[in-house]
């Protein structure tokens, strides 16, 4: 049958590959840095850029289309995810792995309809790894398919998790005590690659085991998330129940056995939705 989103999926690829060399070709040069909602929140020029490049480019052919770009919304645009098709863009992912050189920067361009993924693509610039997923037709890297790892002992795993950017202390009390009780289990490793897109892409290549985090938003996880579940992983809410993309919180994993031994471990906290108003972190 007809796949009525191939071409916006041919597009995403097309428009992330060279999105990635936009980012290679600013790693040469100087990087002019900003801040965001802290000292820690980083942005710059290139993101934004990026972000740019992306949506101009879907406008001219999809111009019916919607977008919640993280750079737009930073910009004041409403973070609505409405039934409409909608391309979710994070433009650089990683952007203080970016500023400071550190090899995982992420393109991530996911598109939901009915408020559903329908495909997920994650290019990884300085790997030159092209994930894509499209929903019901499998998670794909450099067109080799992609599995999770077979391991349901969480004792015999590796996680991934971030620290983000939140400062507040309550909230770091928090992710460090989950962290503590990860480590303790005790699990075989923990790892952070500064990107969740990243983090999700290593969960569906089966590198890792699970990755959680509360505080990511929705354009950092809407493509990676569809890598996993496609490449047979489950996704979570840290406090069991489903995930929502909008919440700032997920536990991805290989599968229920790992994602059970992960969450009943964590301190879980709600940070403001995506779709809260007024502002966003
Ligand atoms: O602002 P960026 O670079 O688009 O994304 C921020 C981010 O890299 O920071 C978190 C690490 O704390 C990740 O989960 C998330 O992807
Ligand atoms: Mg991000
Ligand atoms: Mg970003």
């Amino acid at each position: 049958m007809a796949d009525q989103w191939q071409n916006a999926m041919d597009h995403a690829v097309a428009i992330a590959q060279k999105a990635g060399e936009v980012v290679r070709e600013a790693l040469r040069g100087d990087r002019k840095v900003m801040t965001k909602s802290s000292s820690i929140d980083l942005v710059t020029q290139t993101d934004q850029k990026v972000e740019q490049l992306i949506i101009q480019s879907v406008k001219e052919r999809f111009p019916a289309h919607r977008f919640i770009g993280e750079e737009s919304v930073a910009a004041g645009e409403p973070c609505d995810l409405t039934d409409q098709p909608t391309w979710i863009i994070d433009p650089i992912d990683g952007t203080t792995n970016f500023v400071h050189a550190f090899p995982f920067v992420a393109v991530s361009i996911g598109f939901c309809v009915d408020k559903k993924v329908e495909f997920g693509v994650v290019y990884s610039c300085l790997e030159d790894k092209m994930f894509v997923a499209r929903r019901g037709r499998g998670a794909f890297c450099n067109g080799e398919p992609l599995k999770v790892s077979d391991q349901e002992d969480i004792k015999r795993s590796i996680v991934v998790t971030e620290f983000g950017s939140n400062r507040d202390p309550d909230a770091v009390d928090r992710i460090f005590s989950s962290l503590r009780k990860i480590v303790c289990l005790p699990v075989h490793g923990v790892r952070s690659a500064g990107t969740a897109a990243i983090n999700l892409c290593l969960v569906a290549s089966g590198s890792v085991e699970a990755y959680y985090e509360i505080g990511i938003h929705v354009w950092d996880i809407a493509a990676g998330s569809l890598m996993v579940t496609e490449a047979g992983g489950v996704l979570l809410d840290v406090e069991g129940g489903d995930v929502d993309l909008m919440s700032r919180r997920i536990v991805a994993a290989n599968n229920r056995a790992v994602a059970g031994q992960i969450f009943r471990q964590l301190d879980a906290f709600s940070p403001p939705r995506d779709d809260a108003l007024p502002s966003h972190e």
